[in-house]
């Protein structure tokens, strides 16, 4: 079995940032983050910039978007330390609307870990000011690789009650 450090390292990089299922084939990030490592302190940064395909209210995006990426910002801190966990829980505070087509840059870091879980913190800001646009709270929880197949057998099980 492969462990949770091999399964990060062989997920693949678009513009900083490990890619999803989805954003491998296109080679970068759908929702527009690049990624710009850990710093001294361990805070995970980023770039981002939210284009008009998740604009929500005019010049302004979705807040699927917003939420979308903080869950990937602060998803992102155990793979910089190469572990693998999945969103238990997340909170998302909307505090202004977010510019489409703006520069803006994120943040994440680490709070503490108890056990498998990590609590991670992360915000968004305009880059031109530091202007706090939306900031997030999150539980991590630490899995192996196979969780993926572990989702598979037990959605089999699933399939096969609903069908009887
Ligand atoms: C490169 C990419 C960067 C990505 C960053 C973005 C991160 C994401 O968005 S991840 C996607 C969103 N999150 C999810 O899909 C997680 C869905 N939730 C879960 O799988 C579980 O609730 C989980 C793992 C969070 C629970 O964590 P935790 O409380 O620590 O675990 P644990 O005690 O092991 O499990 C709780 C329950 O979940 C079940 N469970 C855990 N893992 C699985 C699994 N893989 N398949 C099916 N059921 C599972 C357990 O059997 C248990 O069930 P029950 O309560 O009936 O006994």
């Amino acid at each position: 079995m492969i462990t949770p450090r091999e399964h990060v390292e062989r997920t693949p990089i678009g513009d900083g940032v490990r890619l999803c299922a989805s954003c491998i084939p296109r080679g970068r990030c759908r929702l527009g983050i690049s990624g710009l490592g850990l710093d001294a302190e361990g805070v995970a940064r980023f770039r981002l910039v939210c284009d008009a395909g998740h604009e929500g209210g005019p010049g302004v995006a979705h807040g699927g978007w917003t939420a979308s990426v903080l869950d990937e910002m602060l998803g992102s801190v155990a793979l910089l330390h190469k572990r693998l966990t999945v969103t238990k829980s997340l909170t998302v505070e909307f505090l202004r609307p977010v510019p489409i087509d703006q520069p803006l840059l994120g943040r994440s870091w680490n709070d503490r870990i108890e056990g498998r879980h990590w609590h991670n913190v992360g915000e968004v800001t305009l880059a031109a000011t530091g202007a706090l646009l939306g900031r997030a709270t999150g539980v991590f929880s630490e899995r192996d690789p196979d969780h993926f197949q572990r989702h598979k057998d037990w959605l089999a099980t699933q399939i096969g009650k609903a069908a009887d």
